[in-house]
């Protein structure tokens, strides 16, 4: 007799859209596409040093709410065109939530916030909103926690983020590696810089392992590597990792490792210990810095939305209020607009970007 050893703990399986099937139904369009060409490249020039100007990654902590996203990328589109000089700005559109133990995984895993786990509206909702984004002429930003996400979305991401809690994986290392987008390594939770190095090291190299094609089929794919891997600086457990000691101590790791000294850093999470008015301090910190002569420092993310702080998701969702995010703390949009343009007045009055 045959005992049962298979599938105990699943509790159903559905078969989800194609990559090509969602591109169909939500095809990319030439503005979009070409938003997304030049920003890319953009950030790639920002990387090597051509471009000065300051890159920031800035928007919620997560998207729950279509209609307010786009509220907010208006605003930033607008902005944007007015610091596209000393600034260039890119909109946090994160789809998926890594959660330090269980919490809301994100809109792509749960779009209607109410458990019931609709991963293909997720995908479609992420997919029409990034269009919307990069048609507007604004770039889009994410992390990729899911290895087969990027099939339905890469093509409208401009920048990507691999997060603290899996920046040591293989399976992401191997992502990164053939990610079409540059991508930023997080450190680890607990402040560990090595992980992220290592991390850089492995996603520059090919490697070949299995994913999915465009059809959905389980499939082999070879990667060629990705050059423009960089860190992201986003503090610890124990302390923040902004203060010009830490990037020396980054930018030696760096130099150690034979890679570019480039890093980001992000002003929230570990480096504000997720008090939204702390990350006004760590940008002033960093910014300084750099037009101090701290190359290095090619960037900065910030959490902002609509309105400051945060919300738990309530049981009824009528109670949900509009613009605040439903996971970490935000900066505001007025305090996030202020905060930009001071920084782009800073660089304009120390050095020429040449844009
Ligand atoms: O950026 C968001 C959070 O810091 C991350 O998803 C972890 O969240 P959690 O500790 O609330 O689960
Ligand atoms: C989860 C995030 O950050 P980290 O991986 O640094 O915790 C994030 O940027 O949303």
């Amino acid at each position: 007799m045959m005992l049962p050893i298979q599938d105990l703990r699943v509790r159903s399986v559905e078969r989800l859209v194609s990559p090509r099937a969602l591109k169909e139904s939500l095809p990319l369009t030439e503005a979009a596409n070409q938003t997304v060409y030049a920003s890319r490249l953009a950030i790639q020039r920002i990387l090597s040093g051509e471009d000065k100007r300051f890159l920031i990654i800035v928007g919620p902590c997560s998207i729950h709410d279509p209609v307010a996203a786009l509220d907010y990328a208006r605003s930033l589109q607008a902005l944007q065109e007015e610091l596209k000089g000393e600034l260039f700005l890119v909109m946090r559109t994160y789809f998926e939530k890594p959660r330090t133990t269980v919490g809301w995984k994100g809109l792509i895993n749960d779009p209607f916030l109410d458990g019931s786990c609709n991963i293909q509206e997720g995908l479609r909702l992420a997919r029409k909103l990034l269009l919307e984004i990069n048609e507007m002429g604004l770039p889009a930003a994410s992390e990729f926690l899911d290895s087969i996400t990027p099939q339905y979305l890469a093509d409208l991401i401009s920048w990507a983020a691999i997060g603290a809690r899996t920046t040591e994986s293989q399976l992401h290392r191997e992502m990164a590696s053939g990610l079409s987008m540059p991508v930023g390594f997080k450190n680890g939770t607990d402040g560990s810089l090595q992980i992220a190095v290592d991390a850089l090291g492995a996603a520059l190299q090919p490697h070949s392992f299995v994913g999915i094609d465009q059809e959905g089929f389980t499939s082999v794919i070879r990667t060629s590597g990705n050059p423009w891997g960089h860190l992201v600086l986003r503090g610890g457990h124990k302390r923040s990792n902004y203060d010009p000691e830490s990037i020396q101590e980054a930018c030696i790791r760096l130099l150690k490792g034979g890679l570019p000294q480039r890093v980001i850093v992000d002003c929230s999470h570990a480096n504000s210990a997720k008090r939204p008015s702390v990350q006004e301090t760590v940008l002033g910190s960093i910014l300084e810095q750099r037009v101090r002569g701290t190359e290095a420092i090619i960037g900065a993310m910030l959490e902002s939305y609509l309105f400051e702080g945060s919300q738990k998701i309530p049981e009824d969702l009528t109670e949900l209020r509009y613009g605040i995010s439903v996971t970490d703390p935000c900066l505001d949009w007025d305090t996030t607009e202020k905060l930009l343009r001071q920084s782009s007045r800073r660089i304009r009055e120390t050095f020429s970007t040449g844009c």
